[in-house]
């Protein structure tokens, strides 16, 4: 039976309207497709705390977590993922890259040029539906 992860994504928007976005390294897994930052849910962490923890290690930056934007489970072959994006507002510091290979604030209208990970792809159709 395939495994079920937990994942939370921010969706970061800053004052000119670009939304963050990140692209997976070469040595991560789903490597070289570009996600909302974010990864697994620890055991007794809520949503929020799981985001802001995460962020704070991947981008050394400090947000505050927000609602739930779009909560999307997909099946990749090795693994189903349960995907939760909440919207997060910046609140310390910018994002720098620690893990990624690359970050990227884009115009909601420019999202689908990019390369996203298969799970991102009801999120990102969300954001360009609520302009
Ligand atoms: N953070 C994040 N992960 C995503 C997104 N879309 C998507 O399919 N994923 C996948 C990639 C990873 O397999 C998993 C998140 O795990 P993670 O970000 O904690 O990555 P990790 O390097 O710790 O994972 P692993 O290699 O230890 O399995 O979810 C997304 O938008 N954000």
């Amino acid at each position: 039976m395939k495994k079920t992860v937990k994942v939370v994504a921010a969706v970061i928007e800053n004052e000119e309207n670009e939304i963050l976005c990140a692209l997976r390294s070469p040595e991560m897994t789903i490597p070289n497709m570009w996600e909302f930052p974010g990864g697994k849910v620890e055991e007794g962490e809520d949503l929020q705390e799981a985001l802001e923890r995460e962020i704070q290690e991947e981008l050394s930056c400090e947000i505050q977590a927000q609602d739930v934007i779009k909560d999307h489970t997909h099946e990749y072959d090795s693994f189903i993922i349960q995907l939760i994006a909440l919207r997060a507002k910046l609140i310390e510091g910018n994002p720098t890259a620690q893990e990624h290979s690359k970050l990227l604030w884009l115009h909601r209208e420019n999202l689908p040029s990019l390369k996203w990970a298969p799970a991102d792809i009801p999120a990102v159709e969300l954001l360009m539906k609520n302009k």
